[in-house]
C-alpha cells in the first residue's frame, strides 16, 4: 500500500526525470492553473462521495484530491516540510 510521502516521493521524481506516458507530467504541463481546476473538481467529488456513496468511493475520491493537491505541491516546489509545518 502506497503512503503519502511514498506517493510525494514518486511524483517529484516523475518531475525529474519525465518519463513517457506518465499523467502527471502532462498535469504538470498542463501549468498551475489547470493543476488547481482538477483540485475543485475533486473535491466536490469527495463532498458528493461522502453525502451519497459509499465509505469505499469517498475514500477512492479522496486519494484522488490527495493525488492532485500533490501534483500542485510538485509544481509549486513546495516540500512536505512546507505543508507539515501547518499541520
Ligand atoms: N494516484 C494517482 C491518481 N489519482 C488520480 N489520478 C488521475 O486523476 C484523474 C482522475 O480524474 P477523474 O476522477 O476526473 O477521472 P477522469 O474524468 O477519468 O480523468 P480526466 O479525464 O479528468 O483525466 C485521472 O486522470 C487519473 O489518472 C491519478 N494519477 C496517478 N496517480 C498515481 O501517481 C503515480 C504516478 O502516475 P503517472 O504520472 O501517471 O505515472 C502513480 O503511482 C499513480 O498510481
Amino acid at each position: 500500500m502506497k503512503t503519502f510521502d511514498a506517493l510525494f516521493a514518486e511524483l517529484t521524481e516523475k518531475s525529474v526525470t519525465r518519463p513517457e506516458g506518465s499523467g502527471t507530467v502532462k498535469e504538470l504541463d498542463a501549468g498551475v492553473h489547470a493543476i488547481g481546476k482538477k483540485i475543485v473538481e475533486e473535491a466536490a467529488e469527495v463532498w458528493m462521495a461522502a453525502e451519497y456513496e459509499t465509505d469505499e468511493r469517498t475514500a477512492e475520491e479522496i486519494s484522488q484530491l490527495i493525488y492532485h493537491l500533490q501534483v500542485l505541491m510538485v509544481a509549486k516546489g513546495l516540500t512536505l516540510d512546507d505543508v507539515y509545518a501547518h499541520l
